[in-house]
């Protein structure tokens, strides 16, 4: 569960991002952020990261205050929560299996788990038969489920997506709205930040819409915005 109680959050004196704002997604939700460049999705996505902190109000993460967890526990709060971005991030000398591989190794898992997980999730995502592909050797619908295989690979119970086919074409787009689909299905809460009126029209899942740091629209099975 996330829960965002009153939650302001301003940039230096004046830049308001959010504004007293609540929100709560059940575990298992599949949620779209949807609103304008400036509207403060990302910054929702840094707060539950606890990459910055709130001015004011309270986040929950997992029944646990993020305020009351500490420097040395961020990392821990990071490995409950994938994230696969924009521009997937991806180390470019290195292959699919070896980014994903990667990812362990950071975070200190065995060997033997790594060696049975990587050719595991790398199926899973459809790359099966490219887990030796540099990134430069993959399109770009590849390469975004290289990252997304990478953020799962733990199963994590929370996965964030901000704005994952915002360099895709619509077809490619599909497929990893598809991938996120079923990843959500089998217990993964999904939280994807997203300028895509088309896939968010298409999935018809929870619709969080914001305008100037506030929600104005929630819908249980939405679309990018209200239909007339
Ligand atoms: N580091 C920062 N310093 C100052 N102002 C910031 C900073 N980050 C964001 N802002 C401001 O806070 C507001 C919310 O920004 P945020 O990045 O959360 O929006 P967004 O909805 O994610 O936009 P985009 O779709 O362009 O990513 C904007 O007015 C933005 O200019």
């Amino acid at each position: 569960m996330i829960r965002f109680e009153n939650v302001t959050k301003l940039y230096g004196r004046d830049t308001v991002a959010l504004e007293k704002l609540d929100l709560e997604i059940e575990d298992g939700e599949f949620v779209f952020l949807v609103g304008q460049s400036g509207s403060g999705k990302s910054t929702i996505i840094r707060l539950l990261l606890k990459e910055i902190e709130p001015t004011t109000g309270v986040i929950y993460v997992r029944g646990k205050k993020l305020s009351a967890i500490g420097r040395r526990k961020v990392p821990r709060l990071r490995r409950d929560i994938g994230c696969v971005f924009q521009d997937f991030k991806l180390l470019p000398n290195k292959t699919a299996r070896e980014n994903v591989a990667y990812a362990m190794e950071v975070t200190g898992q065995r060997r033997r788990q790594i060696r049975v997980k990587v050719p595991q999730i790398l199926d899973l995502v459809g790359l099966g038969d490219k887990m030796d592909k540099l990134p430069n050797e993959l399109s770009g619908g590849e390469q975004q489920r290289v990252s997304i295989a990478r953020a799962f690979v733990s199963q994590p119970p929370i996965l964030i997506a901000d704005e994952p086919t915002g360099n895709l074409d619509p077809e490619t787009s599909i497929g990893i709205m598809q991938l996120l689909h079923r990843i959500n299905r089998i217990g993964t809460t999904v939280l994807v930040a997203t300028h895509d009126r088309e896939m968010v029209d298409v999935m018809r899942k929870r619709v969080v819409a914001l305008e100037d740091g506030r929600i104005v629209r929630d819908r249980v099975k939405g679309a990018y915005s209200d239909e007339v």
